[in-house]
């Protein structure tokens, strides 16, 4: 494919300005508050797709990121930092999909560092982030909001690093220990663990405060490794193809069910779609914090209350990418999303207007699965086939167990090693997933972290007080 050298990106909000690839990257939530998407899809022909069958994971990595990056960084670099990043990987294939029923398959996103599919976008988003800001001569700042996995992936993907502090918020005594002892116990000095007395929406919404201040924003130079971050849902892409290529595509379509809480696992799947995957189903699966699968019922967003699960990274009311498909389906009028973004925030509900529900529901399914039918396919799965799925996997099989019947083969995204969530799986199983030896006695090292209030001032303080202090420390 040819790639134009000016690929531009474009905030879901249209006042803030245009911007390339390396400074959406830097930039994370744009400076009018919303999403930054590209100017136009790139395109990927069948012939192009097709050449991509069989390919090495960081290889299709490199040919499906690459039109996204618009040049902006040279091909051979680019490539070398696909491959390091999935070098990481414990499995040959990055992201192997198993069969679990005649046209049932797994796709397992958590063979990386720190056991969950956010690994998949963070080894390379800290590679280029690394790169640019080296380039640039510059340090960054940068604060995410975790449920529990992006924390860890984050921390696991950036510390030790010299042109970054990173400050991580999660909710405190809402993670489970494993995603707990994997942001706190990272000993290196740019690295901050803060529990926040709050709920993951109270921790995203400090963060967004955080951005929308733009003088904090420009003083400690501020950038996002959520998924608000367009880096993070490119590089989600990937495995939406890998995955359709391994089953057929592009001469057969695929579908997806995708486990969802901050909508961009799925969105970077309806990305795979717009760039000429034959996707024949999207499916939003959602446990019992089920705004989403409400909002396509009844095309009211509304929030209600978060729910503690045990799929706690998922117990999230304000879906982040929501935005961007909302974006695309209002035939990307920036002003329809910003009434919509502020009818949010001063009422806790929108209603989607009735043609972009109706193309939201034209490309999406979406279904719930509560507590109990969770366990239940849990058990099921293991005494049927023998695979031991975590929760948040096993929210997806349930809601994919229930669409109707196609002879598309449908694909669930495992999006978490069993092993984090042991309590659940044991509950609902009887059997105690055990982590990898590979990880050593993580378990058992001391944690480092902070505990702030739901507070945006508080956070502000103590992220620039830190990020100081490690600058002087480092003589810069
Ligand atoms: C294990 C796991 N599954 C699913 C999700 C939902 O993904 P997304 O937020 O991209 O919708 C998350 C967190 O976001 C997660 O950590
Ligand atoms: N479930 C997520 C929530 C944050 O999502 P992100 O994809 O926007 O980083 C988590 O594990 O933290």
């Amino acid at each position: 494919m040819e790639v134009s050298s000016s690929v531009k990106y474009v905030s879901t909000r249209g006042t803030a300005p245009q911007l390339g690839f390396c400074d959406v990257l830097l930039a994370g939530l744009a400076r009018d508050g919303g999403l930054y998407v590209p100017e136009t899809w790139p395109s990927f022909s069948s012939d192009a797709l097709a050449r991509l069958a069989g390919r090495p994971y960081d290889e299709v990595a490199f040919t499906v990121i690459r039109p996204f990056v618009g040049g902006e960084i040279e091909d051979a670099l680019l490539a070398r930092l696909c491959r390091e990043a999935y070098a990481t990987f414990r499995h040959p294939a990055v992201a192997p999909l198993v069969q679990t029923g005649p046209n049932a398959f797994i796709l397992e996103l958590f063979h990386g560092p720190t056991l969950a599919f956010k690994d998949v976008a963070m080894q390379l988003l800290a590679r280029l982030m690394d790169h640019v800001l080296t380039v640039r001569g510059r340090r960054a700042t940068i604060v995410g909001a975790t449920s529990g996995d992006t924390g860890g992936a984050a921390i696991e993907a950036f510390r030790g690093r010299q042109a970054t502090d990173i400050f991580i918020l999660f909710p405190k005594g809402r993670v489970s220990p494993v995603q707990q002892r994997q942001m706190t116990t990272a000993a290196d000095a740019n690295v901050h663990a803060i529990a926040v007395e709050g709920s993951f929406d109270d921790c995203q919404a400090i963060v967004k405060s955080l951005f929308n201040d733009l003088k904090f924003r420009d003083r400690v130079a501020l950038s996002g490794v959520n998924s608000i971050n367009w880096a993070r849902i490119v590089a989600q892409v990937v495995y939406y193809i890998t995955a359709g290529l391994a089953l057929g595509a592009p001469h057969r379509a695929v579908s997806f069910t995708v486990p969802t809480g901050n909508f961009g696992d799925v969105f970077a799947g309806y990305v795979a779609k717009r760039i000429g995957l034959p996707i024949e189903r999207l499916v939003i699966a959602t446990n019992s914090n089920d705004i989403l699968a409400r909002t396509l019922a009844s095309g009211r967003y509304e929030m209600t209350g978060v729910v503690p699960t045990t799929s706690p990274s998922m117990d999230i009311q304000i879906s982040s990418n929501f935005e961007r498909l909302l974006f695309e389906a209002a035939g990307r009028d920036a002003g329809t999303v910003r009434q919509l973004m502020g009818g949010l925030t001063q009422s806790g509900a929108f209603t989607v207007p009735p043609a972009a529900l109706a193309a939201i529901r034209g490309e999406f399914e979406a279904g719930r699965a509560d507590e109990a039918a969770t366990a239940a396919t849990m058990r099921s799965l293991l005494a049927e086939t023998g695979y031991l799925a975590d929760p948040h996997t096993a929210v997806a099989l349930t809601v994919a167990g229930r669409v109707d019947p196609s002879p598309t083969p449908m694909v669930t995204l495992s999006t978490a090693h069993p092993a984090k969530f042991p309590a659940a799986v044991e509950a609902a199983t009887g059997v105690k997933p055990e982590l990898p030896a590979w990880l050593g006695d993580f378990m058992d090292r001391e944690e480092h972290f902070s505990v702030l209030p739901n507070d945006t001032e508080a956070v502000a303080r103590f992220v620039e007080a830190r990020a100081r202090a490690v600058e002087e420390r480092a003589g810069t």
